[in-house]
């Protein structure tokens, strides 16, 4: 690694397993220092993605990562995504080292950027990393920031984070609930079924089968203060997924002024990850099998 290339920053493992190190710098893409087994590694991971998606991503994810005309057997270059994006919707990919603080990562999207990892995981990690990663972000945000509806959904969640920020830690709170059971781990309804638009979803193998096949969660319409009060999980599937039928409708739900709300849910007290309720729109109860007992954050 040359001086001019970003230095990888080492995650710090303790007994309780992976410690976010938080960074702030926006770096170049140092393309020319990926190895051959990080290309690969990316040519494994999009063309079994790819394979699982079909009949499982929603039909804007599909049509929009063709836009991209993204190489499957090297990783893309930043450069060339950002003058689809320019002309598209005005988003621009901004390289970082990993983990921003949440400040910083709202200030990115209030400016229609997205802040995207530039290294990618390690052949050991192919099916589980606790951190996002180049194939999370490029593969799993960034087709949909072609969306005219999603980009401006993003660019007003990022506004909306900096003003959370102002108001407090438990409105963040909420607000991260938002973006979790959306823009990570959200479906959609079309007209032929379920179908994944989340990108927490989208870049796991693992959980796009799940999220639409398994018994066990369960699936509940998108409900805005519900799911700002309902907890989640960060290190297995998701017990409960919710599912919108459009972005019209998550841009339209999200409109208003959250500053009531935020007042409103401070009197309520959470939500398990896996309860449902009887005021909730259920398209399925799950079974719950090998779900684990703790863990909601
Ligand atoms: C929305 C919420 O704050 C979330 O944890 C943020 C924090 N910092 C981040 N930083 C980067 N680079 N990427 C992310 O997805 C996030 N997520
Ligand atoms: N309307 C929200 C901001 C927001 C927009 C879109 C998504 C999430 C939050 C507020 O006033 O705080
Ligand atoms: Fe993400």
């Amino acid at each position: 690694m040359t001086a001019s290339e970003p230095q990888r920053v080492e995650r710090q493992q303790t007994d309780k397993g992976y410690v976010p190190v938080y960074t702030t710098a926006v770096v170049e893409q140092p393309w020319a220092s990926y190895s051959r087994t990080d290309h690969q590694t990316w040519a494994t991971l999009f063309q079994r993605q790819r394979e699982v998606l079909k009949g499982r991503a929603c039909r804007e994810f599909i049509e929009n990562q063709e836009r991209f005309q993204m190489a499957p057997n090297a990783i893309p270059r930043f450069d060339d995504l950002n003058e689809v994006l320019a002309k598209a919707t005005g988003w621009q990919l901004v390289g970082v080292e990993g983990l921003l603080p949440e400040l910083v990562f709202f200030d990115h999207l209030a400016n229609r950027r997205f802040p995207v990892t530039w290294w990618i995981r390690k052949p050991e990690q192919l099916d589980y990393l606790a951190e996002p990663d180049l194939f999370h972000d490029l593969f799993g945000h960034v087709p949909l920031l072609l969306n005219p509806v999603f980009a401006d959904y993003m660019e007003a969640y990022g506004k909306g984070g900096v003003k959370a920020h102002g108001i407090g830690a438990e409105a963040l709170v909420n607000l991260t609930r938002l973006y979790w059971y959306t823009v990570e781990f959200g479906l959609i309804r079309q007209d032929d079924g379920l179908r994944i638009y989340g990108s927490g979803i989208v870049s796991s193998k693992g959980e796009s089968i799940h999220c639409l096949e398994s018994p066990a969660p369960n699936r509940i319409g998108f409900d805005l203060k519900r799911i700002m009060k309902t907890r989640y999980r960060i290190d297995t599937y998701q017990k409960t997924y919710f599912v919108i039928d459009s972005f019209d409708q998550l841009m339209d739900a999200t409109r208003p002024d959250f500053r009531p709300i935020y007042a409103e849910l401070a009197e309520q007290p959470s939500i398990p990850a896996g309860d449902v309720l009887a005021t909730d729109a259920v398209f399925n109860r799950g079974t719950g099998e090998g779900w684990a007992k703790d863990g909601d954050v």
